[in-house]
């Protein structure tokens, strides 16, 4: 795994139907350790996607550097992988193919990839699934295909935008718990983006709140591992902790 390191970042857009520039991120400095988990969170329009989106190198910065294990990003690369709220899984392939899919494109001889795309729906609670395809899944389930397709390319950088926003709430609190113990297991560097202060805490070892394209705090999450959400709602340090973030996104 590796570094994820992020100096004075900016971006501008240029808005054309008011014709004017937008200032989305204005100085963002940001490191995550090799193995570290961090959650964004902040208000809408704050520069979280935008961010997450130059990190995964879909749109250039207008200013500063970003940096994965010490070498500049310049664009899309198999260092990161990307999970969004919504992303198509291929209709036409099985779930075991789809997951196969990334370690194919990297020319990973079919045996090899169907045992690391087993491995990995295994460790997601989705092994009587290989076979199936996406519309034969529930949303969940699907949510869930789409985080295990991007940790089989074995990714460096985990870039996570709101994965979870579109399931229920029980599911979301699943796949919540999921993602912790297959972190745990693997150690991928994560940048997870999400306006669910409850989830940003639960997660990550860091909570870095943005308000209007900048940093605002930086919380360290010093909550015992493994999470699970029976314990984890009854602790009194992260009722405290997500009381205090959630103030300040508020107020961001
Ligand atoms: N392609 C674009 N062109 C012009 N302005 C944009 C573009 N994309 C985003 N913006 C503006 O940049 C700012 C930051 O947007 P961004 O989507 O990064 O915020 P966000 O924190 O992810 O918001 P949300 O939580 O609502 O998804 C907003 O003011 C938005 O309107």
């Amino acid at each position: 795994m590796k570094s994820l390191e992020i100096r004075n970042l900016q971006k501008t857009y240029f808005d054309p139907y008011a014709g004017t520039k937008v200032t989305a991120v204005q100085d963002v400095s940001l490191d995550i350790r090799e193995g570290e988990f961090v959650s964004v969170v902040g208000p809408s329009g704050c520069g979280k996607t935008t961010i997450l989106n130059m990190v995964a190198g879909f749109l250039p910065a207008t200013g500063g550097e970003i940096r994965v294990g010490g070498r500049p990003v310049k664009g899309p690369g198999a260092d990161r992988g990307v999970v969004f709220q919504s992303f198509a899984l291929f209709p036409w392939k099985t779930v075991l193919d789809n997951v196969g899919f990334g370690p194919k494109m990297r020319g990973v001889p079919k045996a090899e990839r169907d045992r690391i795309a087993r491995e990995y729906l295994a460790l997601a609670g989705l092994s009587h699934a290989a076979d199936r395809y996406p519309n034969e899944l529930s949303g969940g389930m699907q949510q869930r295909v789409g985080v295990v397709r991007a940790l089989a390319n074995d990714p460096d950088v985990l870039l996570m935008d709101e994965p979870f926003a579109s399931v229920d709430a029980q599911t979301r609190m699943t796949l919540q718990e999921e993602l912790t113990r297959i972190w745990q297991e693997k150690q991928h560097t994560v940048l997870f983006i999400t306006h669910d202060v409850g989830e940003a805490v639960f997660l990550a070892d860091r909570v870095v709140v943005l308000s209007k394209g900048r940093v605002m705090r930086d919380i360290p999450v010093t909550l015992p591992r493994p999470r699970v959400w029976d314990e984890v709602t009854e602790d009194e340090d992260f009722k405290r902790l997500s009381a205090e973030v959630l103030h300040m996104v508020r107020a961001a």
